[in-house]
């Protein structure tokens, strides 16, 4: 797998993007332990099923149905969701996975879901919840998760442009040494919808690109200029500084010539006195 550092992965997309002709992109997120990592082990058909928590970002592009997908999967812990949208721009669709087997992980996931929904550069693309860990409930229970998660009232209240969603239940741990067929099955269903909206996602997908690598330079030419600023501003406190230092000095040197002047002067009256004498 490669790994990247979330703090300086932040638009590294928008120049090294992996898209091509052949390449599809699809962003895995979640709230931490929702099975991101252990769904890209299955995809990536290794027995893997006790991950490391992600820190980061870590890609993976897959031979799938005669085309190459990437996968980006993303540290899903509540001090690093902050750096999912900065993928939003260049996927083709989302894949979100949820906990069902957890009423807390539910309620955390319904709050981040809302946020997620909201943002207009997943509109028009595909966004598939997996409803993971359905080993450990009963089945079936798992479709009270749509209510739960509160996505049709996200687009009746116009909260969300979202119009093609997915609910659909899976584990991502092996079963009897495979993988779930449903984890297929999901996928099929966006690759579908992939497929039959591309040439309008690949648009999109180049102008939203573009707009964040606008903004990404933007910001980082206000940055310049601060810390030119700031660098600017020290160097004259610095000037300050030095100029008083040196004021400081030539005032003491003159106090001490004054001063050796004085006690030469004493020095030299008594043996002025003595020749006197
Ligand atoms: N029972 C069960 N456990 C699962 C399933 N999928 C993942 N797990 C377990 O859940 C835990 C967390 O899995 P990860 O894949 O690391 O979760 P993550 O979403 O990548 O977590 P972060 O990287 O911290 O965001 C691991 O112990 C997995 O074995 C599943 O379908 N069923
Ligand atoms: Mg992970």
């Amino acid at each position: 797998m490669k790994w990247f550092n979330c703090f300086n992965c932040c638009c590294c997309c928008c120049y090294n993007s992996k898209e091509s002709n052949n390449d599809i992109i699809f962003l895995i997120i979640g709230i931490n332990d929702s099975g991101k990592t252990t769904l890209l082990h299955r995809l990536l058909n290794d027995k893997v099923d006790q991950p490391t928590p992600t820190w980061g970002f870590t890609t993976e592009t897959i031979p799938y149905k005669k085309q190459h997908i990437t996968f980006y999967d993303v540290g899903g812990a509540a001090s690093i969701r902050d750096i999912w949208k900065n993928y939003y721009a260049e996927s083709y669709g989302i894949i979100f996975l949820v906990d069902v087997s957890d009423e807390k992980s539910i309620t955390e996931s319904k709050q981040v879901l809302e946020e997620v929904l909201s943002d207009n550069r997943l509109k028009s693309k595909p966004i598939l919840i997996l409803a993971n860990k359905v080993d450990k409930i009963s089945s079936f229970e798992y479709i009270e998760t749509y209510n739960k998660l509160n996505i049709e009232n996200l687009i009746m209240e116009g909260k969300t442009s979202i119009d093609k969603v997915l609910l659909y239940p899976c584990s991502c741990l092996l079963i009897d040494g495979e993988r779930d067929p449903r984890i297929d099955s999901s996928l099929e269903w966006i690759l579908d919808n992939v497929k039959q909206n591309k040439a309008l996602l690949t648009n999109k997908i180049k102008n939203d690109v573009e707009v964040q690598r606008r903004e990404y330079l933007e910001e980082q030419a206000k940055k310049k200029k601060r810390v030119e600023e700031y660098r600017k501003q020290r160097e004259l406190q610095q000037q300050q500084q030095l100029q008083q230092e040196q004021f400081l000095n030539s005032t003491n040197t003159q106090q001490e010539k004054n001063k050796n002047r004085s006690l030469r002067s004493v020095k030299i009256y008594p043996e002025m006195c003595e020749s006197n004498i």
